[in-house]
């Protein structure tokens, strides 16, 4: 699909990833790299924040055409800044680009944590979260317009995510559609890992209760009172079958007892 020296272009919503990933795709792909962000600083002689607030948006907007234009035949990985797609000029230049175009898809929550974390965007400093939301939503059709491929980075770290980048390279263009509905798989998988590493967590303060008020490990009815409710709620559903809630919680119970007895030394 991409192969060097042609140009990789990622895009997407502010803390998506775009430019720890771009430099970790480099890294692993041993290709060069430049966030245009940084080409925007370097050219200005100034922050990002301090370009926004000298010039305004406005401003900052017009020196991201300029370096977006001068990128395009870039040999190696781009990561662009996520309001590159507010300008319709810069949408046009996306659309003709000859780079392919990635977009590194989330989701909300876990990208304003991170952006929270971090406190360097300004237009996180100036937005309500309503009008974050509302940004949010009218961009992502634009990215997926632009794009040439999206990948689903939630759950995955940037190293797993620049791997499955990389591994787009060697794809036929036929297998692609199938690629980027894997990708979507691969985040549900980390996410329901992720979950049921959390509930184990409480299973511990589960036990730590049980020990304290010398409640057994097992309680039988409680069990089956759980499977019962989680087939009701999920009745409607073809996929979710009773057989299929009995196998995953008998082995989410079975770890969650095994986990209780040895923590109890029971
Ligand atoms: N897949 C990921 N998992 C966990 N943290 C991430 C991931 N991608 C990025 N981050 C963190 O989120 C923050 C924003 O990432 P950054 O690459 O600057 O995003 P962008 O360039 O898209 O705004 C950084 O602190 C980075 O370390
Ligand atoms: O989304 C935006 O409008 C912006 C995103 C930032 O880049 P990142 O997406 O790399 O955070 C930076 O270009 C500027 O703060 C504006
Ligand atoms: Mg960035």
């Amino acid at each position: 699909m991409i192969k060097e020296p042609d140009t990789l272009m990622l895009i997407g919503f502010m803390g998506a990833g775009k430019t720890t990933v771009g430099k970790e795709i480099a890294r692993q792909h041993h290709s060069k790299f430049v966030d245009i962000d940084s080409e925007i600083e370097r050219a200005a002689g100034k922050s990002i924040a301090e370009i926004f607030e000298e010039r305004g948006e406005a401003g900052f907007r017009e020196l991201e055409t300029k370096v977006l234009n001068n990128v395009q035949t870039f040999d190696g990985v781009v990561a662009t800044g996520g309001g590159v797609v507010e300008r319709p000029e810069n949408l046009e230049i996306l659309r003709h680009s000859p780079a392919t175009i990635i977009y590194l898809h989330g989701n909300l929550e876990s990208t304003i944590g991170r952006l929270i974390l971090e406190g360097q965007r300004p237009l996180l400093q100036e937005k309500s979260t309503a009008e974050f939301f509302a940004l949010w939503q009218e961009r992502d059709p634009k990215y997926e317009e632009v794009a040439n491929f999206t990948v689903e980075t939630v759950g995955k770290t940037p190293a797993r995510i620049a791997a499955e980048i990389i591994a787009l390279f060697s794809a036929n263009e036929d297998e692609l559609a199938l690629l980027q509905l894997r990708s979507q798989i691969d985040a549900f998988d980390r996410q329901i890992f992720k979950i049921i590493s959390e509930r184990f967590q409480i299973v511990e303060a589960v036990a730590r209760y049980k020990e304290k008020f010398g409640i057994p490990t097992i309680q039988q009815d409680r069990m089956l009172k759980l499977r019962k409710e989680l087939k009701s709620d999920f009745s409607t559903s073809v996929d979710i079958t009773d057989d299929m809630i009995d196998g995953i919680m008998t082995i989410l119970m079975q770890a969650a007892i095994d986990k209780e007895n040895r923590q109890l030394n029971r």
